[in-house]
This record gives C-alpha cells, sequence and structure tokens, in this order.
C-alpha cells in the first residue's frame, strides 16, 4: 500500500514512512492510494475474531512495509493495556448499542489509537536508529492519551499544546501529573483551534520538521484513523451477530472529524454502514454542512463537551479529498479559499454527497444534559457528556430500521462537573483516577504564537 496527500504534492510513499512523515510535507493530509474493500463473507469472518487480531487484519492492509509477526507483537502490546478483556465492548442500553471505547489507559477512545502509535513510532525509531520529537495539540484527550503512549520512551519528547483552562480539571490533570523528563505539557492562551494551527504551521516548515525530527500524534497521522478504523468492524460484526441484521447505523460525537472519518473509510471498505450519524456540539460548523452546505467559521464556544469545542476540523480536508474527485488541485483551492473568507461553497450535487454520506445534528448544552438525565433514568448507565450529544443524535435522526451503534468515547468521570449538574451524583472514579489531584505537576502556560512553541521546541528538543 502506497500513500498520497490531498494536495498531490506527495504520493508512492510507505506506510512507515506516511506514520513518520504525519503532515505531508506539502501541507496536506496522507492517505492510501487506494481503499481495499471487503466482500460480505470477509466482513462476517472479521466480525468473528477478538479485538487484537481483527486489528491485526485490518491494520495489514494498509501496513504491508511492517512484518506480520513484528505488527502482531505491537498490536498484542498496544491492547494489553486496556482493562476490559474484550478491549471496546458493547453495551445495550435503552435500544441502543453503546460501543465503549474508554477501557485504555486514559479512559478516552484516543487510547485506542494511540497505544499502537507510541509502539509503532518506538518500532520504526529503534529500526531507524532515529529521535523524534512529538508535536501535538489536543482539546483533552489526545494530549493524555498520547503522552500515555510514549512516557518514558527512549529516543522521543512529546510536546503537547492544550488550551489554558479549557479543558476538563480531570483532562488536565491527566496530562500534568506525568512529570518524566521527555514529556512536555503546553498550556496555550488561546482556542484548540489556534493550538492545532501553530502545530501545522510548524510541521509546514519542512526543513524544521526534519531537522527536529517533528512526529505528528493527531489524526493529522493516518496511523491514529487507521487504527480507529478497525472498532467499526468490531461493532458492526459484534451487533450482527446478536440481531442477524444486514446493515448497522453508527453515531459519532464529532469535533476534529478523525473518528467519523474512520466510520466512513470502514464504509468504503465495504461496511454496511447505514447512517453516519455526526454529531457536534453547539461548535457546529460540520452539521450546519452536512444539513444545509453552510460551511463557515463560527467562534468556538465553551460548552459541556469541550474536547468537541472545535471549529476547524483537521479531517475535514481528507473528506474534501474525496468530495473534488480525488483532485488534489481542488483541494488547495478550497483550502486557500477557507483561509481567506472563513467559508467554502458547495454545488448542490456535492451537497446531495454529502447527505448521502452523513445525516447530523447539532446538540445544545441543554440537550446534552437532558439526555444524560433521561438515560440515566431509563437505564441506571451515566454517558459522559461527548458520548450524550452522539446519543441524542441518535435518538432524534436514527429510523429504527438497523440497529445504531453509538461510539461512547470517554468515561464520564472526565468530565465529573457535567455529569453532576446532570444527575446531582458524582460518577464512579475509576482506578487510574485515585489521588490525581495529590500528584505534583508540570506545564508552562504560553502565548498562542507559532514562534513562542518553536522557541520552546528548540530549547527542549531530544
Ligand atoms: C471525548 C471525545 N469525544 C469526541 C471527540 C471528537 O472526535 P473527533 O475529533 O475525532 O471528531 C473528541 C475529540 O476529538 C473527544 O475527545
Ligand atoms: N478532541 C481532540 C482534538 C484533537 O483531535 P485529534 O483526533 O486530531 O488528535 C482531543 O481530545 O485532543
Amino acid at each position: 500500500m502506497r500513500y498520497q496527500s490531498t494536495r498531490g504534492g506527495v504520493s508512492g510513499i510507505s506506510f512507515k514512512d506516511a506514520v513518520l512523515m504525519g503532515l505531508a510535507d506539502d501541507g496536506g493530509l496522507l492517505l492510501p492510494e487506494t481503499i481495499p474493500t471487503l466482500s460480505e463473507g470477509d466482513i462476517e469472518a472479521l466480525g468473528r475474531l477478538a479485538y487484537p487480531e481483527l486489528a491485526f487484519q485490518i491494520i495489514s492492509l494498509y501496513a504491508g512495509d511492517v512484518p506480520s509477526a513484528d505488527l502482531k507483537s505491537l498490536i498484542d502490546r498496544s491492547y494489553a493495556t486496556f482493562t476490559h478483556p474484550d478491549v471496546t465492548p458493547l453495551a445495550h442500553q435503552d435500544g441502543i448499542y453503546i460501543l465503549e471505547l474508554f477501557h485504555g489507559p486514559t479512559l478516552a477512545f484516543k487510547d485506542v489509537a494511540l497505544q499502537f502509535l507510541g509502539n509503532l513510532f518506538e518500532y520504526l525509531l529503534a529500526e531507524r536508529d532515529q529521535k523524534m520529537n512529538i508535536l501535538g495539540a489536543t482539546s483533552g484527550d489526545t494530549g493524555s492519551a498520547a503522552i500515555a503512549g510514549v512516557r518514558g520512551k527512549q529516543n522521543i519528547n512529546i510536546f503537547i499544546l492544550h488550551p489554558h483552562g479549557k479543558v476538563s480539571p480531570i483532562q488536565e490533570l491527566q496530562m500534568t501529573t506525568v512529570t518524566d523528563a521527555n514529556v512536555f505539557n503546553l498550556a496555550v492562551e488561546g482556542t484548540f483551534d489556534d493550538a492545532q494551527a501553530i502545530v501545522k504551521e510548524i510541521f509546514g516548515d519542512v526543513a524544521f520538521k526534519n531537522q527536529y525530527a517533528l512526529g505528528a500524534v493527531n489524526s493529522i497521522n493516518w496511523a491514529r484513523v487507521l487504527a480507529q478504523v478497525v472498532y467499526y468492524f468490531y461493532a458492526f460484526g459484534r451487533v450482527q451477530r446478536l440481531t442477524g441484521c444486514r446493515e448497522v447505523s453508527f453515531s459519532v460525537p464529532t469535533g476534529n472529524f478523525g473518528d467519523i472519518f474512520a466510520g466512513y473509510i470502514a464504509r468504503r471498505m465495504g461496511l454496511p454502514i447505514h447512517q453516519l450519524i455526526l454529531a457536534t456540539n453547539e461548535n457546529n460548523i460540520l452539521a450546519r454542512f452536512v444539513r444545509d452546505g453552510d460551511y463557515s467559521l463560527g467562534e468556538v464556544v465553551a460548552t459541556l463537551s469541550p474536547s468537541m469545542d472545535i471549529q476547524i476540523a483537521s479531517n475535514f480536508e481528507r473528506y474534501l479529498f474525496y468530495l473534488h474527485g480525488e483532485d488534489g488541485n481542488a483541494v488547495i483551492q478550497a483550502m486557500a479559499d477557507f483561509r481567506q473568507q472563513g467559508r467554502l461553497e458547495f454545488t448542490v450535487t456535492q451537497q446531495e454527497r454529502v447527505r448521502e454520506d452523513f445525516a447530523a445534528l447539532s446538540v445544545s448544552n441543554e440537550q446534552t444534559l437532558d439526555t444524560i438525565r433521561s438515560f440515566h433514568e431509563q437505564t441506571g448507565y451515566v454517558l459522559d457528556p461527548h458520548t450524550a450529544v452522539g446519543v441524542r443524535a441518535a435518538r432524534e435522526l436514527s429510523g429504527g430500521e438497523c440497529p445504531v451503534v453509538c461510539l461512547a468515547t470517554a468515561h464520564p468521570a472526565k468530565f465529573g462537573d457535567a455529569v453532576r449538574q446532570a444527575i446531582s451524583k458524582d460518577p464512579k472514579r475509576p482506578a487510574s483516577l485515585e489521588g490525581i489531584e495529590d500528584r505534583p505537576k508540570r506545564s508552562e502556560i504560553i502565548p498562542a504564537e507559532v514562534n513562542a512553541v518553536r522557541d520552546f521546541l528548540v530549547k527542549n528538543a531530544c
């Protein structure tokens, strides 16, 4: 399998090189040159596998240059850190399937990909006798999952930018209480969008990126999206065996468009996804895009699901590539238009195609609280606010023709304030969070300026 950039300036590179390149050297995002498709029989057989074996089968399709035994060992080690034997178990509550993606070390779906990516980086760096400085932006969950994936690892330093004061207290502590010498937390005086723009601008300076061997842990990195494709197949297989259904819908709480894009890839591989429901909070540019073709930038507002307080969704560029018939020049033009005008226009045909690909809903804070409350009253199950956004959208948009899987992207204990507001009690705390408030902390506040981050990196790079 070879990889190409959404902007047409990079092509023919291997999986290993794509993982190390992160952001494509032409500023675009990497995608496989072809998407492998699977037959109904293949998909049914895959659906019977245990999670690590399924991950091996799916990832192998895209990572032919990693020897099978090595890939298997990387995957097995990555999922051995999960506390549930099924890795991503499926609960059935109130007619909805909840795919619990939060049983990894930092209690969010990001662990599914970042445990793997951390091990993969270590493996590739050892093979090439290289060092790496990871630079990432987080609205709360990617940061701690990436740190957990590489803390204490040889030849890797990690620099994570989070928006100062805009992540939940537990999310902040999960990052800043990791005081290993190779971990640097930077609290940026701005939004997640500012942090992500800084990261992309620094990656865009290819000479600097190569000089400091920068690595990407955000969904900029294709390996992130790829590892997330796996659980769509896993959930489909489990639900199909339980219900005998031919198709399944998925509802996906969405911010940076990575998780739902993984579902889009799974569907392109042949997975019979009926509806792919894109659920946003009040930062609703993506929901407006799907429903009305209105892709225009708004101000980021703080919500009860802070990890989705995003307006400029990184992976949208990957979808644009397909929407524009895999034409890199059209993507370059669209990205330039968006930078200049803060909006994009779509033809009627494109808008129709988008609505074939996705259904969408924007969910308010009030509706989020109401969903956590009513779901708890009906089932006793406690949803985190991001998952609640997806559950609300599933309830409103799914037509009931086939089962719906809601991706449960975080453990409710990460968002205690929102849960308490909804059900007047604290969510149960998993053991990993016990005493987190009392641990030593390390982080730096930094202005939302490229040069400030660049200077910090130069001083602390490995
Ligand atoms: C808990 C949680 N749910 C949902 C999302 C949205 O996922 P994506 O950014 O891949 O759209 C995020 C952040 O990305 C998150 O941290
Ligand atoms: N919600 C994310 C934002 C970054 O998304 P990513 O999937 O591109 O890493 C977070 O928690 O940081």
